[in-house]
């Protein structure tokens, strides 16, 4: 377990996983999706699959909650070649966020040049509805601001510069194309942008630290994406991500409501359709 809690990877270490999935599959994906909780269906979509255990991949970590597979999917999309993570790993499991985001430099090592991130998220701004998508154009990285950012330590040139820039985080050809396609496919009423805000979980948020990031501007609230989104922006992949609102969260003192994780993988499951058309018909236009 000692190694298991490891702040950090050597160039190697990444190299072998990449050389390891370069020597085990012929396909050279260009495309990344994590599937967020209860969004591990995305990578049914897949034509002609080849699937690796996150167990059987060196220096793989293992998937720990409910409605993440621990799985790496690779095939065809809309005729691109992708390759899904069916399962994320989050820094409430107790892994440190090197290994929250090993993949992503793994995918970076094999060739991909686009990450696509799917959360599931409780919502903030009240305009939403549960089973609305939130096309995320920035993000509030409160784990971050508390020191725990993916790229503390020793900056390794061969991914990125010291200071990434991050006010660009979320490419903006991406989001407007996926407006255009919102549009098309009349998924307008419920799909918005908005602002994504990462806490390191794993407990819901209070009555008043849910007000606390209303107040900051978030739109939304999850456990996850924001040092994936990190790393892949400082190895240079592109980056679309989108929440799924699963819950609202709770803001006022006089409601029974709670949050709780069986909510969110059945909004999940009630909205998995049209979002597995959402994401498809994206990746079909990105060029
Ligand atoms: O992996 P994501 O961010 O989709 O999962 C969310 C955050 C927690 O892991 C879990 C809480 O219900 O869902
Ligand atoms: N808070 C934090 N993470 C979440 C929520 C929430 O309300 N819903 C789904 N993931």
């Amino acid at each position: 377990m000692a190694s298991a809690n490891r702040c950090s990877y050597t160039f190697e270490e990444y190299k072998e996983s990449a050389e390891w999935l370069l020597a085990h599959t012929d396909k050279r994906p260009e495309l990344v999706i994590i599937c967020g909780s209860g969004l591990g269906t995305l990578a049914e979509q897949l034509e002609d699959k080849t699937s690796f255990k996150y167990q059987d991949i060196p220096h793989f970590p293992l998937s720990t909650v409910p409605g993440h597979e621990g799985r790496l999917v690779f095939g065809k999309l809309s005729g691109k070649q992708c390759v899904c993570m069916q399962g994320r790993f989050h820094f409430y499991e107790g892994y440190p966020m090197s290994k929250v985001t090993f993949p992503i430099r793994v995918f970076h090592l094999i060739g991909v040049k686009t990450l696509i991130v799917t959360n599931a998220a409780g919502g903030i701004n009240r305009s939403f509805n549960v089973g609305d998508i939130m096309l995320i154009k920035d993000h509030l990285n409160i784990a971050g601001l508390s020191g725990q950012n993916p790229l503390c330590g020793q900056n390794d040139e061969r991914f990125g510069v010291r200071f990434p820039c991050m006010s660009d985080a979320y490419d903006k050809q991406l989001l407007s194309l996926a407006l255009e396609i919102a549009k098309e496919m009349n998924y307008s009423s419920f799909i918005h942008q908005g602002v994504y805000c990462m806490l390191a979980g794993p407990t819901y948020e209070t009555i008043a630290e849910c007000c606390m990031l209303n107040t900051l501007g978030a739109d939304a609230v999850g456990m996850s994406t924001i040092p994936e989104v990190i790393v892949a922006r400082h190895c240079g992949l592109r980056v679309f991500g989108l929440s799924l609102i699963t819950n609202k969260v709770v803001m006022d003192y006089g409601t029974h409501e709670k949050a709780n994780h069986e909510e969110v993988l059945q909004t999940c499951k009630l909205r998995a359709k049209d979002l597995q058309a959402f994401i498809t018909k994206l990746v079909s236009k990105v060029d």
